[in-house]
């Protein structure tokens, strides 16, 4: 199996390149594997408590669950991975059933701050997209798929989103084989990346 690692921040494209590389990929081929599915498991905190988590902190993660599936996944055996919830900040009773495949991708915003996923990725891909796109990104995406308004994005915007990408996302790149720039709309990149993941599987 190959993992493929895509990080980069919030709403610089990385599930719309998920989606496009997918696209060109046989589904018996990939699964895919979100980092935001790995939020921790809160639902002993109130809604209250919830909406008050950093959720761009390293530490909102719960790494040691999300490894453990990696791996069992490169052992081909199938996993259960939970379905989060943005409207509830948290873990939905459901989960996901992810078989084994030729290509894994792992997506997430805090991926590479992570020694040991970044060392399970094979190819470690980095989104790169200039921040006030990515806010406007966020703000339009938030309030249509995720049931927030504009002062709940601006307001986490400023207290917790940015200052984690500056402290933690954003020095990740430095880890990164290659850097996407734009994301979704960086026809030439994705068309580059399906084809070698293309010629790998052939083999
Ligand atoms: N190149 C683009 N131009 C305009 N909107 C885009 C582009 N790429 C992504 N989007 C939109 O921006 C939002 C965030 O993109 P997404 O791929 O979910 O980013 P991420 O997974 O990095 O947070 C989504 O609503 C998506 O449809
Ligand atoms: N309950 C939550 C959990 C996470 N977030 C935000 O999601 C962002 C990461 O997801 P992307 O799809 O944008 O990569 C992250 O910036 C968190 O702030 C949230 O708002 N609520």
């Amino acid at each position: 199996m190959i993992v493929i690692g895509i990080a980069g921040g919030t709403g610089s494209g990385k599930t719309t390149v998920v989606n496009k590389i997918a696209g060109f990929i046989p589904e018996e081929n990939v699964a895919i594997l979100m980092q935001d599915s790995y939020y921790n498991d809160n639902h002993n905190l109130s809604y209250e408590e919830r909406t008050k988590i950093n959720y761009d902190h390293p530490n909102s993660i719960d790494f040691e669950l999300m490894l453990s599936h990696i791996k069992a996944l490169k052992n081909k055996e199938t996993i259960n991975q939970p379905i989060y919830s943005y409207t509830t900040h948290s873990r939905t009773e459901d989960y996901a059933v992810i078989h084994p495949k030729d290509i894994l991708i792992v997506e997430g915003i805090l991926i590479y701050t992570n020694e040991e996923l970044r060392k399970l990725c094979d190819i470690k891909i980095f989104v790169h997209t200039d921040s006030d796109l990515r806010l406007i990104r966020r703000i339009r995406r938030d309030i249509t798929e995720r049931g927030r308004d504009v002062e709940e994005v601006l307001n986490r915007y400023e207290k917790t989103l940015k200052p984690m990408h500056n402290q933690f996302i954003e020095p990740t790149m430095k880890y990164a084989d290659l850097i996407i720039p734009v994301g979704g709309e960086n026809k030439v990149a994705i068309d580059i990346l399906a084809s070698m993941i293309k010629e790998k599987i052939s083999k």
